[in-house]
């Protein structure tokens, strides 16, 4: 079977065949080059419209060329002969999530394209094309998909039907803010890789780094950057600086998700992706955890339309067309909308391995009697300063909030011990269980009413996950605080919940009737204005809880 695809969600109007007998992509690119600055929507759009039919037509004179046939036949439907047969036998489009008029311009080339032809539409998501390219190349079963790319940052896990997001951005798209950055000294659109370029002569300064759970947001550590350019540091220093500090920002939350999920398999998708030094501690991450790790060539990771046609293949093959009346595009497609109709429920990630339990993402714990002894291990794909700091200032955080926490009235372990420069901490062993494998409405209640409670005192936790929460018969305890800090912003606790509500949503079947139990704890002993914010948050759209069809 062979089908094309077309893809220009924003700068790049690409077509593609895929042959689904010989595993073959033909594509064809043409990319959109502003003269400076970033992306104009309406150049693009226009790049876009002028574009699709050139890239379209080389496209299939190299199939012409090769001799490649589709499967669908020229009869009609009553015997006589029905003229030439088409040259495919789907074509697949991105419907979105993009630049709209960019999207209308691929859309419309679509419809007339199938029309033409009289053979199937198919809708295709484009970050779903972008992690699913990953899985289709690397044969893996059921990875974790860390999507780094233009406008979108984001963990996706597969669970009973859909793609949910496991953690993202909380602003910008990876690559847009570094983009924003090298606008900011003069260079034109595409940044990156001019910032990778820069970094190979730059030296170490120090950024913010800011992660919330498996969240993270790039606003804070782009202001600084532009600050230190401004200021005079060299800007080789900035660039090789900010990619040390993105990057494993971007490992962190992707070795923190195989965690929580158990999964032992990553895959990498987006136009980032192309950046070796962002794949080298992918890589280094994934080896001493003993995970495999995958990343697709080059020309599959920027915007392609390869990626389309191989998933457009795939929902065809599920039945998963679009009739052209209903195909109009959506420039805020979310991955977690889309149903997942090319997937078996079987292949879920997020089934929590109890072993995984003393390997946590970011220390290693012993148990000695009644005492849990953690250490901060030194991650090598990181640079030693950023590490070191790391490692510090969450050990001293984490001894100080644990106790905090329980002069609040919150279950927590006492801590016995505190060596800084060895990052260990000696705590006090609690709980039969994670939360993770004995979750119940119940203890959600009370993982509420200790949020509320520490946020009445003006901290957060920062990554209260169900593997954050130990649980036995009488108690509920919160561990592991080294993510919080104090703050009065009334976001940073509704980002608590949503940190919470999002983990177990992204590993349970039956969330809301815990999360219906959480929020209610919350609201017994905490203010509603949070849970307000929390459901602000949510709106914004790009990071919903989305659970279930
Ligand atoms: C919605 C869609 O239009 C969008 N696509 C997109 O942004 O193009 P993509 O090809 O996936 O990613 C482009 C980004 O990838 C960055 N990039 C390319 N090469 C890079 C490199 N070597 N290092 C770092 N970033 C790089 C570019 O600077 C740009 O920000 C998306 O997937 O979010
Ligand atoms: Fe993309």
């Amino acid at each position: 079977m062979l089908v094309l695809g077309l893809e220009g969600t924003a700068w790049c109007a690409s077509a593609a065949v895929y042959d689904t007998e010989t595993d073959a992509v033909l594509q064809e690119s043409d990319a959109y080059v502003p003269d400076s600055g970033g992306i104009h929507p309406r150049e693009a759009a226009e790049h876009v419209a002028d574009a699709i039919p050139s890239v379209v037509e080389r496209v299939l004179d190299r199939l012409a060329e090769r001799g490649w046939s589709a499967d669908v036949d020229d009869e009609n439907d009553d015997g006589t002969d029905g003229g030439s047969a088409p040259p495919v036998d789907a074509v697949a489009f991105s419907r979105g999530p993009g630049l709209g008029p960019c999207l209308r311009a691929v859309g419309t080339a679509a419809r007339t394209l199938a029309g033409r032809w009289d053979v199937p539409l198919v809708g295709v998501n484009h970050m779903v094309a972008h992690l699913e390219i990953g899985r289709h190349r690397s044969g893996f079963d059921s990875p974790v998909c860390l999507n780094a790319s233009g406008a979108n940052a984001h963990l996706l896990g597969y669970r009973d039907g859909r793609y949910r997001v496991l953690g993202e951005t909380m602003d910008t798209g990876v690559g847009n803010a570094i983009d924003k950055f090298t606008r900011h000294v003069g260079w034109s659109h595409p940044g990156g890789p001019k910032v990778e370029e820069a970094a190979g002569d730059g030296s170490y300064v120090d950024l913010p780094y800011v992660v919330k759970g498996m969240d993270f947001s790039f606003s804070g550590i782009m202001s600084a950057a532009k600050a230190e350019y401004d200021d005079g540091t060299p800007v080789e220093d900035v660039c090789y600086s900010l990619q040390e500090h993105v990057f494993a920002m971007l490992t962190e939350v992707s070795e923190r998700a195989l965690s929580l999920t158990g999964s032992d398999e990553l895959v990498l998708g987006g136009g980032v992706g192309q950046n070796a030094r962002l794949r080298e501690m992918l890589a280094e991450m994934c080896d001493a955890r003993g995970a495999k790790f995958h990343v697709p060539e080059p020309r599959f990771l920027r915007d392609n339309a390869g990626m389309i046609a191989v998933l457009g293949a795939k929902m065809y093959r599920a039945g998963d067309t679009v009739a052209i009346a209903e195909s109009s595009v959506d420039p805020n497609f979310r991955p977690d909308q889309v149903p997942v109709t090319w997937r078996s429920r079987e292949e879920s990630v997020g089934v929590v391995d109890p072993e995984m339990r003393l390997r946590g993402a970011e220390a290693i714990v012993e148990i000695e009697g009644d005492r849990a002894v953690k250490r901060r291990i030194g991650k090598s794909y990181r640079h030693p300063e950023l590490d070191r700091t790391l490692r510090t200032t969450r050990t001293r955080g984490e001894a100080r909030l644990t106790s905090d926490a329980r002069r609040v009235g919150v279950p927590t372990p006492l801590v016995y011990d505190v060596d800084v420069p060895e990052a260990t901490l000696t705590l006090q062993y609690v709980g039969d269980v994670d939360l993770a494998e004995r979750i119940e409405p119940e203890q959600c209640r009370r993982v509420g009413e200790h949020l509320a409670r520490i946020h009445g005192a003006g901290f957060v936790h920062g990554d209260p996950t169900p593997r954050n929460v130990r649980v036995d018969d009488e108690r509920t305890y919160l561990i592991d605080f080294g993510l919080g800090y104090y703050t009065d912003h009334v976001e940073d606790y509704a980002m608590d919940l949503h940190v919470f509500e999002g983990s177990v949503a992204g590993t349970t079947s039956d969330a809301q009737t815990l999360l219906d139990a959480f929020e209610e704890g919350y609201l017994e002993v905490g203010e509603r204005r949070v849970i307000d914010r929390l459901r602000t948050v949510e709106g914004r759209g790009r990071y919903q809880v989305n659970d279930g069809p």
